[in-house]
């Protein structure tokens, strides 16, 4: 069985969970806050760049030459494209450069960006990869399921539309390629540490939406 495979079977409840917690079913039916969606969007917006970092760094550690253009466009994608998504909310809720600075990288958006930063500088290539799939593949699970379910009125649209549309559909079938071809070169031992990334990485996506529905802040 492909890596890809086994890492969502492992993960098929965790990922059941995200799907259906209530930051995503109020999502999917337009009633979700903004005050909860506006947590949400500035927590990402800072996420967004320690993913494009670690991408980055997945370029920089691969061998393949194909793999490091594929892995520096996705670098830019997630700070380039998705900016411009988290830019259009930001600015209907006037939500400037200033503003957006002075609001902290909540808990669960820091734990988040540290373990993929901390996996991208020090861990293997492939372990890098098992810890970066989740955040494409969930995404675009839970995008599309929210899709069929959401209004055309629904509030958060645009969000919708990118994490089940086409062009992020094919970003994750690329890191979904990527991750096997480098799976099918490792060994057990390696393979293991792949699913250990691969599940934290998942928790984690868990944890992100969990604290914006929270609203989660630094107690101290
Ligand atoms: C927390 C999180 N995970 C994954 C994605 C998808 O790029 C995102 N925008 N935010």
């Amino acid at each position: 069985m492909p890596f890809s495979a086994d890492a969502w079977a492992r993960n098929e409840a965790a990922y059941e969970t995200i799907r259906t917690m209530p930051f995503n079913a109020e999502l999917a039916d337009g009633r979700l806050s903004r005050e909860r969606f506006v947590h949400y969007i500035v927590q990402d917006a800072h996420y967004l760049i320690g993913f494009g970092r670690a991408l980055a760094l997945a370029a920089a550690k691969a061998r393949d030459p194909d793999r490091i253009v594929h892995f520096a466009r996705a670098a830019e994608s997630a700070i380039v494209v998705e900016r411009s998504l988290h830019g259009s909310f930001f600015e209907e809720w006037g939500i400037d450069a200033k503003a957006f600075a002075a609001i902290p990288v909540q808990p669960s958006a820091h734990h988040y960006v540290s373990y993929l930063t901390a996996t991208a500088f020090a861990e293997p290539y492939e372990v890098v990869l098992a810890a970066l799939l989740p955040c494409f593949w969930i995404y675009a699970e839970v995008g599309r399921d929210i899709h069929q379910r959401a209004g055309a009125d629904n509030p958060y649209r645009a969000w919708i539309d990118t994490y089940a549309g086409e062009e992020f559909h094919a970003a994750v079938a690329r890191m979904i390629a990527a991750t096997d071809e480098a799976a099918a070169q490792a060994s057990p031992a390696l393979l293991a540490r792949m699913h250990e990334a691969y599940t934290a990485a998942t928790r984690l996506e868990y944890l992100f939406w969990d604290g914006a529905w929270r609203l989660e802040r630094w107690p101290v």
